[in-house]
């Protein structure tokens, strides 16, 4: 763990969070090394919602630390794109998709040519070359959630937090985002932090899968994926070794539900 922490870009140490007296996060220490794709699972309100605002900065924890690049992380970081689950709700609809894009490069100090050339390498990444001049309400779901992508990715950050961004789409749209974060993921070398309750997809994204407990929330295991890099819906699924991890984080988040919390220690 110690050499992880060395090398840490994210790291989340002690984060606790309390909402009046409801403990809901107790003791969750995460560390994310520059280029690391991990998700975070956990049963329903354990959490994962209220860790991923204080990692992006957007909430202030009730104690613990979180830090990226070594610095505290106390207000949203420049270097940090958080894509939410409601996509419908993050795109402005008055603003062509272009536009949308544009939006957060503004605060970046680019010459016009630079902010184009980054528009157009993003909506061409989540194949949205030829929509640009469309507006949000024109297209699908999934491909506003493609534009949300996009305008994460033409921003170039070194972290990507992603919550369950894929919760509201159907299934076959859902197994091509999945697809297109890995992809976003290697052509990139973006470090990304994934929230999903759906395990499956946990597995499949993942280099790394941590699952959390019931609230009061702590780590409760973190499961390497040995899964070869290169990953396919059809084949990858296929896997035995799939299957077996999948079970295995089925498991966990079931033992997790039915184990009463421990007594807080302080
Ligand atoms: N602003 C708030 N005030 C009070 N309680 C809150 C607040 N926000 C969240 N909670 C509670 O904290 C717990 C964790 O909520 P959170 O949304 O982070 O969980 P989650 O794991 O993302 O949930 P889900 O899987 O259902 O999306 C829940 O029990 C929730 O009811």
């Amino acid at each position: 763990m110690a050499a992880q922490t060395e090398t840490a870009l994210l790291e989340i140490t002690g984060l606790r969070k309390s909402y009046g007296d409801f403990e809901a996060i107790r003791d969750v220490s995460v560390a994310l090394a520059a280029g690391e794709l991990v998700c975070l699972v956990g049963p329903s309100g354990c959490g994962k919602t209220t860790l991923l605002k204080c990692a992006a900065g957007l909430m202030r924890p009730s104690g613990g630390t979180v830090t990226l690049s070594g610095t505290p992380v106390t207000a949203p970081p420049a270097d940090l794109a958080v894509v939410f689950q409601e996509y419908g709700r993050s795109l402005f609809p008055w603003l062509t998709v272009r536009r949308n894009v544009e939006l957060p490069l503004k605060e970046k100090k680019l010459g016009r040519a630079e902010r184009n050339r980054l528009i157009d390498e993003a909506l061409s990444a989540v194949g949205l070359a030829d929509r640009g001049d469309a507006y949000p309400w024109q297209l699908s779901g999934g491909m506003q959630q493609r534009v949300a992508i996009a305008r994460a990715v033409a921003y170039q950050p070194s972290v990507m937090l992603m919550d369950e961004p894929f919760a509201a789409v159907d299934a076959q749209t859902r197994a091509d985002l999945e697809d297109l974060i890995r992809s976003i993921w290697q052509k990139f070398g973006v470090t990304i932090l994934f929230v999903t309750h759906d395990i499956d997809e946990a597995v499949y994204l993942g280099e790394r899968v941590i699952v959390l407990s019931s609230a009061p929330t702590v780590v409760q295991e973190t499961l390497s994926v040995d899964l070869p890099a290169a990953r396919d819906q059809l084949t990858t699924r296929a896997d035995p070794r799939f299957t077996e991890l999948r079970a295995h984080v089925y498991a966990e988040i079931q033992a997790a539900k039915k184990r009463a919390p421990a007594p807080a220690t302080d």
